[in-house]
């Protein structure tokens, strides 16, 4: 990346935030403790986050992500390799430097960190305080910032009057408040039920739509990654096993046992799905994958032109902040010559495997 020289030891100047990359890992790693007991967290990782883009990090509880999202506002060093964020190396940011710039880097929690004793407005009002903005200023600020999380109504509310949606909502506006250029969301989404997740994510969706934030997302959630991710890392001890954008991700998940997406997804039958499947029917098994659904109900409409009947076993359409993917396991019934041919319309719209049963 593109960084103007050091103005002096270890601290790059602030102008050299002119690039697009805002975040940028380079061979990172973070060890914990020492010898036989040394635990890699994060292990030689490197991936470029880009502003205005929604980057989610999922894997299994321990993967790595918390620590990695850690080391983007400094709150942990890298053992070695190197974190850039908004132009700056962070581990090489003094004392001084560092509240600057988290400070442009709001963070939202799991489990929304609201102080109870003050009510929502004052909660939201906390980091304009902090950064030193007038009365007036503050109150404006809130109440536009309550405005945009739809919690005008609320500002004299406590935490403990809330309901979990609305007290991550406070969150959301709280870290937005002195218009950070990037949002830092750890399990944003976890301790919250379906439909109030639902509406967290179309919150976090906006914000990187309307405001243009940069947002970094760590999760265990497919869904959190499936509604509001452009691109996706995939961490699995440590190590990112899989990167690209969320579309890629679905539509053509790794295959094997232990993929995190696969097991996910649970995108392919398994054992016990095998069975109650052949118990049932005896055509032949094939799994579509599609990096686009449409075109798959054409095909599927020429079943009778083929003469063979199919049914669909296991999986189903679903649809990505962008687009549509789908992954269908089908059971096709014909002569082997009408099956075939049937199987090669079905290779123009998706990725056709066989499955053995
Ligand atoms: N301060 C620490 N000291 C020692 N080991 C640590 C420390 N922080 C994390 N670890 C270890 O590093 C590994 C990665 O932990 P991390 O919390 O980053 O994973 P995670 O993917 O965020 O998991 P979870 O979703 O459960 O929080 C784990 O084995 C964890 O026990």
């Amino acid at each position: 990346m593109t960084q103007a020289a050091p103005h002096h030891a270890g601290e790059p100047t602030p102008e050299a935030d002119t690039t697009d990359k805002l975040i940028e890992f380079r061979n990172v790693s973070r060890v914990f403790g020492k010898g036989s007991s040394a635990v890699t967290a994060v292990d030689e990782v490197s991936f470029s986050v880009d502003r205005g883009e929604v980057f989610g990090v999922i894997g299994f509880s321990g993967a790595g992500k918390s620590t990695l999202i850690r080391m983007i506002n400094g709150l942990e060093k890298p053992t070695t390799g190197t974190v850039t964020v908004l132009g700056q190396e962070v581990s090489r940011l003094s004392e001084m430097k560092l509240p600057k710039l988290r400070a442009r880097i709001g963070m939202v929690f799991q489990q929304f960190n609201l102080f109870t004793s003050r009510n929502v407005a004052g909660n939201v009002a906390y980091p304009l305080k902090v950064a030193g903005w007038s009365r007036a200023d503050r109150e404006e600020r809130v109440a536009e910032l309550l405005e945009f999380v739809g919690l005008a109504d609320k500002a004299r509310h406590y935490p403990e009057q809330l309901s979990g949606g609305q007290k991550q909502r406070v969150g959301i506006a709280r870290a937005l408040a002195v218009k950070p250029d990037i949002l830092l969301a750890d399990e944003s989404t976890s301790a919250l039920d379906p439909s109030t997740t639902t509406e967290v994510l179309r919150l976090l969706r906006r914000a990187n739509e309307e405001l243009g934030i940069t947002i970094v997302a760590i999760t265990h959630e497919m869904e959190v990654i499936r509604s509001i991710a452009d691109r996706v890392a995939v961490m699995d001890s440590g190590r990112i096993v899989e990167m690209g954008t969320a579309h890629e991700l679905f539509s053509d998940p790794e295959d094997g046992e232990g993929s995190f997406v696969s097991t996910a997804l649970k995108d392919r039958p398994d054992a016990e799905d095998l069975a109650r499947i052949r118990s049932t029917s005896d055509g032949r098994l094939v799994t579509v994958s599609l990096a686009d659904s449409a075109g798959v109900g054409e095909v599927l409409g020429t079943a009778a032109n083929h003469q063979v009947s199919f049914e669909i076993v296991h999986g189903g359409l679903s649809t990505t902040k962008s687009s549509s993917y789908g992954l269908l396991t089908l059971s096709i019934d014909g002569e082997h010559a009408a099956v075939e041919s049937f199987i090669s319309e079905l290779r123009g719209v998706g990725q056709v495997k066989e499955v053995q049963a």
